[in-house]
């Protein structure tokens, strides 16, 4: 991605945040290929959804920021087209199930069993055709859009945009988050109370 100087954060951040539906019971996603679309159901609203800076996590074009959330892996589900799905990067922790046809990340699940997060399955909600998944709630690795071709110079008003919206920017994941990866390292190391 190269540096326009406009500041587009994501189409789902630019005009404001719409906040989400209590109770919101899930719904299908989507990918963006005209015909033979990849569908996959996913029962539930998602968790900790959130911006993200960083370099691997599928963005609309033009977007500096993807906009990502968890849910159960046991509540998605591909309902058509799974053999348009392929890994985008096999050696990454999360393992992203591309579409082939559009380039749309459809989910990204860990196979790690010993991973913090194993469980939960990444997902981006503007792929959903229901309105009405959680808000975003913070920005993460937001720093690491640099590395994805935007200016040292412009991070200034990109973290000004992200508070101005209310999405505390971090360069790694939230603290809860953070907190959360630790503890679980913290007990397998046997150093905290399981
Ligand atoms: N600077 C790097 C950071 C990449 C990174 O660590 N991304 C996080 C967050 S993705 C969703 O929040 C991560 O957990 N990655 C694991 C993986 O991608 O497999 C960069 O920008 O590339
Ligand atoms: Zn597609
Ligand atoms: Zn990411």
């Amino acid at each position: 991605m190269s540096d326009t100087g406009e500041l587009h954060l994501h189409p789902l951040l630019d005009h404001g945040i719409k906040a989400g539906a209590p109770g919101f019971a899930g719904g299908t996603l989507a990918c963006r290929c005209e015909r033979d679309q990849v569908t996959v159901r996913v029962e539930g609203d998602v968790a900790h959804n959130h911006a993200c800076g960083c370099t691997k996590c599928w963005k609309p074009e033009g977007a500096i920021f993807s906009v990502v959330a968890v849910v159960p892996r046991n509540k998605l589900k591909v309902l058509a087209h799974a053999e348009k799905l392929e890994v985008v990067d096999p050696a990454a922790t999360i393992q992203r199930h591309a579409c082939r046809g559009c380039g749309v990340h459809m989910f990204g699940r860990i196979e790690n069993q010993a991973h913090p997060f194993y469980g939960l399955d990444f997902i981006h909600p503007e792929l959903f055709r229901e309105h009405g998944a959680a808000a975003p709630e913070f920005a993460a690795f937001v720093s690491s859009v640099i590395e994805s071709g935007v200016r040292p110079d412009r991070m200034p008003a990109i973290r000004g945009r992200l508070k101005q919206l209310g999405l505390e920017p971090y360069d790694c994941l939230s603290p809860p988050l953070m907190d959360a990866i630790s503890a679980h390292v913290a007990k397998r190391a046997g150093v905290l109370a399981a």
